[in-house]
């Protein structure tokens, strides 16, 4: 990859979908992906992910605004900007007869592309498919089957990667799988980009994460800045004795009383997570000093689920 290229990969600019019945899918979006990242896109359903996905890879035409793949106008130079993407769709195919082999070097072929049975080879192997090469896919597990999707969508090599809900409905074990396969892809240089309702998933893969709720792109963060910036550490203390109110003295930390009195919750900024930065040894020596006796404390921390509930919640 030559340093003088692009590092912004696919840029989408005032982009808005209107549908034919007046529907607006998508209202105004500005975006930049960045080249060789894994971008999730986080939303809740019908909040236009696959809509953006469909615009970004020329499929559906915007109403307003455009987007450029490594330059690219995807409307005005399709064939340029999409033979660059591998899209890799939420259904699975329904080709059940034939070879994946085939089915793979047929994608490539829709690109017109050359054949390159050695490209084909490399890429069944990275998936873990090449025994299965002469399989129909009928024959294939629903893991396999998804494998195949991906096989498909890279046979052209595309730059980027596109997957609708890559695990949509799979179990804990074969999403992992899943995880894992694109990671590999990463690490071989394809940016990456996923829609996901879950959160778990967002959190395991991404390096950015984008929240689109009603067609609006609420925010755009690197994962660890949107944990630090929006998530909250709490301290719980249960007291052996109640208390009323929290006393004079300790008014300089950021106390509420719960439990009926039982307990004191101290709220902190997860990004202050050094040792000193958290107030934690300033609040326990004043609760001695103060007389205040605690019987028992539990940490915990909000996750990226909270976080998100809260800005679709807020924004609504
Ligand atoms: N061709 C169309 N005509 C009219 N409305 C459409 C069309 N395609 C999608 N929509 C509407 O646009 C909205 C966004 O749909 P989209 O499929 O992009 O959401 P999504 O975020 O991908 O949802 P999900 O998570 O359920 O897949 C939905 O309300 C959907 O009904």
């Amino acid at each position: 990859m030559s340093e003088a290229r692009d590092a912004t990969v696919i840029r989408v600019e005032g982009l808005s979908k209107t549908f034919a019945g007046g529907f607006e899918a998508l209202r105004a979006v500005d975006l930049e992906i960045r080249r060789g990242e894994i971008f999730a896109l986080l939303g809740p359903n019908g909040a236009g992910k696959t809509t953006l996905i469909s615009v970004i890879c020329g499929l559906v035409n915007p109403s307003q605004g455009r987007v450029l793949v490594d330059g690219h106008d995807s409307v005005q130079e399709f064939r340029e900007a999409r033979a660059r993407i591998g899209l890799v769709p939420q259904e699975l195919t329904n080709d059940a007869f034939i070879k994946v082999w085939d089915t793979v070097s047929f994608s490539r072929g829709l690109f017109g592309k050359p054949p390159d049975p050695a490209h084909i080879e490399r890429v069944l192997r990275s998936l873990s498919l090449w025994e299965k090469r002469h399989n129909r896919m009928i024959t294939l597990s629903g893991g396999m089957k998804r494998r195949v999707l991906i096989a498909k969508a890279l046979a052209h090599e595309p730059e980027i990667l596109f997957l609708d809900e890559p695990t949509a409905g799979v179990d804990v074990a074969l999403r992992r799988d899943m995880w894992e396969v694109v990671r590999q892809l990463r690490d071989a240089g394809v940016t990456i980009i996923l829609t996901t309702h879950y959160i778990e998933e967002a959190e395991e893969m991404a390096d950015r994460i984008g929240v689109i709720r009603s067609g609006e792109l609420l925010l755009v963060e690197g994962k660890h800045a949107l944990m630090q910036q929006l998530g909250r550490k709490e301290l719980t203390l249960h007291l052996r004795e109640p208390l009323a109110t929290v006393p004079e003295r300790l008014a300089r930390h950021a106390l509420s009383l719960a439990e009926e009195g039982h307990a004191l919750v101290y709220t902190y900024d997860a990004e202050s997570g050094e040792e000193d930065g958290t107030g934690i040894a300033e609040l326990l020596a004043d609760l001695e000093a103060a007389g205040i006796a605690v019987k028992d404390l539990h940490t915990r921390q909000s996750s990226l689920e909270e976080i998100f509930v809260n800005l679709v919640k807020e924004e609504a």
